[in-house]
Formats: C-alpha cells, sequence, structure tokens
C-alpha cells in the first residue's frame, strides 16, 4: 500500500487538473454500457408489448445516441489524457531518481552491483509505474463502477445469477493476484541477465572499444555471450507466460460455461413466460458486462500489484540512506591555512577486498608541492579519491587542517578542490563546454576558458579546430549536420588540464598522472607550466616519470599500500631505497648505449 500511495502521490504531483479530468472521464465511461443495456432493454419490451409512443421511442432514441457518441469519442481522450499525464510522470520520476543518485555523494553505490541491479529496475519502471498504477487504480473504480451497474441490472432479473457471477470472481482475482507476484518476482530475478546484456550491448557498440573487438576478432564471442543472457532471461518470461496461459485459459473457459448455463436458463424461463425479450437482452448484456469488468478490475488489481512490487526497487532508491554520511550540522570547510593530514589511514574498497592503505601517515604543507610515487596497485590512485572523499577510511583520518574529512560537507570539500584524474573524462561535448565543466561560473566566460587552454598548452590545437572553441569533440553525435572531430589522447589530457586550471586558485590541486599520454615535448612544456602553477600552491602529484616528481618540496613513496619513505629528492637518493631504485631504472633508460 506504501508504493501504491507514493505512485498516487506522485501522479498528483505531476498534474492535479490531468489526473482529476482523467478520473471524472473514466468513471462516465465506465456507466455507458449498463446505461445502453438498460436502454436497450426498455426500447425493446416497448416494442415488444405494443405500448411504444414515438415520444418515448425518440426520447429513448436520443439517450441511446448520447451514450453511443460518448462511447465513441471517451475512449480517444481518456488515451491522450492517459499518455499525457504517463509522460508527465515520466518525467517528475526521473528528475527524483536521479536527484537522489546525486545524493550519494560517493563512489560506492555505483561499484555494488545488487545496488546497481536496483538501480536498473528503478530506471525502468520508475517513471511508467506511477502512471500505470494510477491508470490501474482509475481501471479499478471504472470496472467495479461497471459491475456494480451490471449486478444491480442483473439482480433485478435474478438475484442468484448475479451473486453466482459475484462469487466466481473471487479465484480469478486471487490467481491474478498470485500471477503477478510471480512475474514480479521474475522479472526482478532476471535484472542481472539483462543488465548484462546491456553491457554487451554496449561493448559491441562502443566506439572506445571498436578497435579491440574488431583486431582480436571479438564480435562473434560478445554476440554469443549477449545472446546467452537474453535466451536465459527468455526462457524465464516464457515460462512466466506459460503459467499464466494455463491459469488464464482455466478461469476465463469456467466464466464462459457459466455464463452459457446462466443463459440456457433464462431462455428455458422465457419459454415457460416468466421474461421478456428485454429481460434476455439485459440478461446477456450484464453477464458480458459483468465478466469483461471483472476480468478488467482483477487485471488492474493485478498490474497494480506487480507494478508497485517493481516500483519498490524506485522507492528503494528514493529512500536510500547516503553512502557517505554526512552531518547535520557540517563544520564550514575554510581556506586552507596548514595544510592536509593522513593520519593512520586504513582503507580498503570492501570488506570482502584486502586492505589498500594500510595504516599511511603523511601531510601535504600549505603552500607546498608533495610528490605521490610507488608501484602500480601501490594506493596512489585511492590517496586521491579519499582526499576528495569520494570514500571514508575504514580507521584513522585525513584531516583538513586539523578538521577530520567526515566532519566536513563533502559538496564544500570539493569545491576548494582542482584535479586530473587518471581515467578522466573526455565530454562529447565542445571544446569550450570540455573546458567550462571544470568551473560551471565560468562557462560563458570565454577569455577565462582560453586562458587555461592556454596554460595547459591546447589553445594551439583548439584555434586550429574547425569552430574553435565550438567545435564539438565527438564523432557519436552532429552538430548542425556536421560531424565533430575526434581528439588525440594527448589533446584530451590537455583539456583535462585545462579543466583543472579553469578551477584556478583552489586550495588544493591534485595532479594524478596529467602527463602520461604527452609527447616528450609536450610533456616538458606541460611540466614547466606546472612547475610555475605548483609553485607557493598546495597540491599532490602523482606522476611514473619520476623526472617531474623530482622538484616536489616533499616526495611521499607508497608501497603495497604503506609509506615506504618519504623526504626530498635529495634526500631519497641517499637513501638508496625504493624510490632511487625506480630512478635509477628510468634514468638508464635514457642513457644512450
Ligand atoms: N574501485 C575499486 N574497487 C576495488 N578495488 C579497487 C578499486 N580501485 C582500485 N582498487 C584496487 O586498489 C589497489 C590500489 O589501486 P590504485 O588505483 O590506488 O593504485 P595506483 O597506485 O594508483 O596504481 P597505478 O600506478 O597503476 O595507477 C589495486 O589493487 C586495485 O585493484
Amino acid at each position: 500500500m506504501r508504493a501504491v500511495w507514493a505512485a498516487v502521490r506522485l501522479a498528483w504531483e505531476s498534474g492535479r487538473a490531468r489526473l482529476a479530468a482523467y478520473g471524472a472521464l473514466t468513471a462516465a465511461g465506465a456507466l455507458i454500457p449498463p446505461a445502453v443495456a438498460w436502454l436497450t432493454r426498455a426500447v425493446l419490451d416497448l416494442l415488444t408489448h405494443g405500448a411504444a409512443t414515438p415520444a418515448a421511442i425518440a426520447w429513448l432514441g436520443a439517450a441511446l445516441t448520447g451514450c453511443g457518441t460518448a462511447a465513441a469519442v471517451l475512449p480517444q481522450v481518456t488515451l491522450y489524457l492517459r499518455e499525457e499525464i504517463g509522460r508527465r510522470v515520466g518525467v517528475v520520476a526521473q528528475d527524483r531518481l536521479f536527484r537522489a543518485t546525486e545524493r550519494f555523494a560517493g563512489l560506492a553505490r555505483f561499484e555494488d552491483p545488487a545496488f546497481l541491479d536496483t538501480l536498473r529496475l528503478a530506471l525502468q519502471y520508475g517513471g511508467a509505474t506511477p502512471g500505470m498504477v494510477v491508470m490501474a487504480a482509475f481501471g479499478v473504480v471504472r470496472s467495479a463502477l461497471a459491475c456494480a451497474a451490471f449486478l444491480g441490472a442483473l439482480a433485478l432479473i435474478s438475484p442468484w445469477m448475479a451473486a453466482l457471477v459475484a462469487i466466481t470472481a473471487a479465484p480469478a482475482l486471487a490467481a491474478e493476484i498470485w500471477l503477478s507476484r510471480r512475474r514480479a518476482a521474475m522479472l526482478i530475478g532476471i535484472g542481472p541477465n539483462e543488465r548484462r546484456e546491456l553491457f554487451y550491448q554496449d561493448l559491441l557498440l562502443s566506439v572506445p572499444a571498436a578497435k579491440e573487438i574488431r583486431l582480436f576478432g571479438l564480435a562473434g564471442h560478445l554476440r554469443g555471450l549477449m545472446r546467452e543472457q537474453r535466451t536465459t532471461a527468455n526462457a524465464e518470461r516464457r515460462r512466466a507466460d506459460r503459467r499464466e496461459l494455463t491459469v488464464q485459459g482455466v478461469m476465463g473457459g469456467a466464466s464462459a460455461l457459466l455464463a452459457g448455463a446462466g443463459l440456457l436458463w433464462t431462455l428455458v424461463e422465457t419459454l415457460g413466460g416468466g421474461r421478456t425479450v428485454g429481460d434476455i437482452s439485459l440478461f446477456v448484456a450484464a453477464v458480458a458486462g459483468v465478466q469483461a469488468a471483472i476480468t478488467g478490475l482483477v487485471g488492474e488489481i493485478a498490474t497494480i500489484h506487480g507494478q508497485t512490487l517493481l516500483f519498490g526497487h524506485y522507492l528503494t532508491v528514493l529512500t536510500a540512506v547516503p553512502d557517505l554520511p554526512v552531518r547535520p550540522d557540517p563544520r564550514p570547510v575554510p581556506a586552507l591555512a596548514r595544510g592536509i593530514e593522513f593520519r593512520d589511514v586504513w582503507f580498503r574498497y570492501s570488506p570482502e577486498h584486502e586492505w589498500v592503505l594500510r595504516g599511511v601517515s603523511f601531510t601535504v604543507p600549505y603552500g607546498r608541492s608533495v610528490g605521490l610515487v610507488g608501484r602500480n596497485g601501490a594506493g596512489k590512485s585511492t590517496v586521491v579519491k579519499l582526499l576528495c572523499r569520494m570514500y571514508d577510511p575504514d580507521r584513522g583520518s585525513i584531516l583538513w587542517d586539523g578538521a577530520d574529512l567526515r566532519d566536513l560537507d563533502p559538496a564544500e570539500l570539493r569545491r576548494r578542490i582542482g584535479s586530473v584524474f587518471q581515467d578522466y573524462m573526455t565530454y562529447d561535448m565542445s571544446a569550450a563546454e570540455n573546458i567550462g565543466l571544470g568551473d560551471l561560473a565560468a562557462m560563458g566566460d570565454r577569455d577565462r576558458i582560453a586562458e587555461a587552454a592556454g596554460r595547459a598548452g591546447a589553445a594551439g590545437f583548439v584555434a586550429a579546430l574547425p569552430r574553435g572553441y565550438d567545435t564539438l569533440l565527438s564523432r557519436i553525435f552532429l552538430d548542425g549536420g556536421e560531424t565533430g572531430v575526434h581528439l588525440s589522447g594527448g589533446q584530451w589530457q590537455r583539456l583535462a588540464l585545462a579543466r583543472a586550471y579553469l578551477r584556478g586558485g583552489r586550495d588544493l590541486l591534485i595532479l594524478d598522472e596529467p602527463s602520461s599520454g604527452l609527447d616528450a615535448e609536450a610533456e616538458h612544456e606541460i611540466h614547466s607550466g606546472l612547475r610555475r602553477h605548483r609553485a607557493g600552491r598546495t597540491n599532490l602529484l602523482i606522476s611514473h616519470r619520476l623526472g617531474s616528481i623530482r622538484e616536489s618540496d616533499l616526495i611521499v613513496v607508497l608501497d603495497e599500500g604503506q609509506v615506504a619513505e618519504r623526504g626530498s629528492h635529495d634526500e631519497l637518493l641517499r637513501l638508496g631505497g625504493l624510490y632511487a631504485g625506480l630512478f635509477a631504472i628510468q634514468a638508464e633508460g635514457y642513457q644512450v648505449g
């Protein structure tokens, strides 16, 4: 009932007048068939008893014509309203769902397969279900009204028959509810298969994957995996369809037999003189009408039941507790004055995973540049994600001028940080938008965007694009009928850097492998720029290119989730440990002969 109520409220909030009009027209539509049956009976009885006056026939004819016209027009109007209500509810439901996902300040929810299944079902059914539930609820009212009107008419002729028809509806209702519960369980059960099928579909059509798929000849293999998921899901759907076919077939057959028996009985009674021709006409219409109404009623109730089970996933997402606890009265995030400290930080991505950070402690002092180095998988990017509070440490704390990040509002914290992530985004948007997304306030400020591009070494190639900053950087969309431009990896990386530069005077700049895709000349240029930009700014630079790290005020060496060494470049070389070893290997690689 909670889900039904939530769905109705959603529809109501999406447009009250439309919903009220739909309700009124539905009720009117429900009463037309019984009215027609009753009027037909009156016409037949007047004619067969020879008591018809022209005036009476004219009134009855006019009433029948009115009913016929309404019966012809109302379905079109209600259909339009139904579609319109569905569209409007869909917009509101989608908006609320995505707003709800914005409450997940961290990343953990999006890495939880069970939650992703729920999210997919919420997306799939959240928009359509409220409309369907409300329509079905109106359908219940319409069918109940029609049923009551026909049963009333039938009861006037034969109370026993009316009672019998009403009683036989109970098993049909129970059977339909059972079926709808099974169907909802089936749809939930095949959710993971459908999500995997979508994954293979996306992969097969994805531009970044296209090269490897073609070169390695993976298309057939992936298509097979996709079909496997569809076949598994289809087997479940087929089982549900067959179950419904059997149950509904038995129920339908039973009601047809009942109707036949009732008709026979009335005909026998008519032969004995107990009934009029009008009675027979009303009886036939009433039995058909009651059965249709009960079938409708049962179907609508089953729809409500099944849809609300699925709508439960939408409500689960809407009411899910945030993944990162945010204090109701978070402390303000002051401008950084002393520095950021990792204090004995332990972290793993979930209780099933190994520890990634094991007692990490170091400080990024205010105004200083810190380099973070280590082998692949040492935990460097994890440090970055924790700094941006995408996750909370399991033990220990990260302190912003002494304040635990857990006590700060993540959104406010992030406003103070500029960052280039290792897996930076490439947006299928214009060059200006690709930079402007770094600071929405500067999106319309072409001077600031151009300045950030200049500092990231992107101004030259952006200016050479067909429409400069307005060039669409995408080959998957058209821009005014023209295809966009495809950038090279290094060019994209410069735009990501420009995005970070656009955030300008943030308190902390984080650069995770900002030059990994650049050629030697560009890397030199970017690092000269970075050196100037980093000077006097609090920043953390991660790079495997130790040449770019060496000028950091402090270098922290991570090894298997622990701080193995720390010091300046010269100190670490003198130490002769991991850093010195890695540096020597790289330096050796640049020696000739
Ligand atoms: N989202 C995640 N879920 C589970 N495990 C993860 C996730 N991200 C990273 N890991 C694991 O955490 C460990 C550290 O990864 P991290 O990306 O921090 O390493 P890194 O030092 O940045 O490596 P690289 O130099 O290769 O970029 C790895 O073992 C990785 O498998």
